[in-house]
């Protein structure tokens, strides 16, 4: 993470807001807490160099801005300094489900549900706002301690590669490579569902969140990774060869719903509805998830 001393203060020019610290650096970017000198609220912000302006900064403001749900981190507003873009929102005090998860190697069962079914119905609303992120992924779900409740909410953020267009097919090669759906991958005829790519991204998310390590990778070490590698991995995404560690515990319904979420065919690839009813994610579902996102049982 970078230190606040080293970044720049693009706040103090505002008049609006006051630095408080940073909160880390993206490829993008970098991401400060900031106060609004008014009201005193807290609102993350994201600054963007507007020299680097380009279609994803668009997208990632045009489509943040028209979403608004309990597992949606909030977009506040957007504002220019002379040399920055600010995006403004929501302030998630819990640090990343990857930081979460990092810290106790992998999740209980129970515990990666309350995570997975937040996730689903978060990203079932964009899809619904025709939203799809293709970039979800552990790192860019946030949570959010909410006093009461025995776990921290999820909260998606990060719309950096998402994609509106309904009318069109998603054409672009975006996202994280251990996330990448094998349709993004190969993308043979320079098209696919950013929608349904989303769902193997959730898929590798319950994954990682049940065994603590990615159902597909290429070798650590090299920062680009080699082509043979690349298809080598995609080479086992298509023959549906990961490992279910048999010394994780997992009930047969987890790993019945992991397994259809990760079937490299889209159109045989489960949709969110299904997901939605399938008895691993209906066990203890309240009613109120997705509304208020309080009140779920662990
Ligand atoms: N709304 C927020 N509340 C709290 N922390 C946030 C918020 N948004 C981003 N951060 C934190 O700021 C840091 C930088 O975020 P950013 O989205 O720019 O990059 P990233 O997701 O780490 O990387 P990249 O954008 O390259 O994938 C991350 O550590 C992230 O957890």
């Amino acid at each position: 993470m970078a230190t606040a001393a080293a970044e720049p203060d693009p706040l103090r020019e505002t008049g609006r807001y006051e630095r408080v610290q940073s909160l880390g650096k993206g490829a993008f970017g970098f991401v400060q807490l900031g106060r609004k000198l008014h009201n005193n609220e807290l609102a993350a912000i994201k600054f963007l160099k507007r020299s680097d302006v380009n279609k994803y900064v668009e997208s990632e403001i045009l489509n943040h801005s028209m979403l608004r749900h309990p597992h949606v981190i909030q977009f506040k507003e957007v504002f220019l300094t002379s040399d920055y873009i600010c995006i403004a929102m929501e302030y998630a005090t819990g640090g990343s489900l990857f930081q979460y998860v990092q810290q106790q190697a992998r999740l209980k069962e129970a515990v990666a549900r309350w995570f997975f079914q937040q996730l689903v119905i978060g990203v079932d609303y964009c899809h619904k706002r025709g939203v799809a992120n293709r970039d979800i992924k552990l790192e860019n779900t946030l949570l959010q301690k909410v006093d009461g409740l025995p776990l921290p909410l999820l909260k998606i953020c990060d719309f950096g590669y998402s994609k509106a267009d309904m009318r069109s097919a998603a054409k672009s090669k975006v996202g994280t490579l251990t996330y990448m759906a094998p349709e993004v991958l190969v993308n043979r005829d320079g098209k696919y569902d950013g929608k349904v790519a989303d769902i193997w991204s959730c898929g590798v998310m319950l994954y990682v969140m049940f065994y603590g390590r990615y159902p597909f990778e290429v070798p650590a070490g090299a920062a680009m990774p080699k082509a043979t590698e690349i298809l080598s991995m995609l080479d086992n995404m298509v023959r549906q060869r990961y490992e279910l560690p048999t010394k994780v515990e997992i009930s047969d319904l987890g790993k019945d719903l992991l397994k259809k979420m990760l079937l490299p065919d889209p159109k045989e690839r489960i949709t969110l509805e299904e997901v939605m009813k399938h008895p691993w994610f209906t066990t203890n579902l309240p009613p109120e998830v997705g509304r208020t996102g309080v009140g779920i049982r662990v």
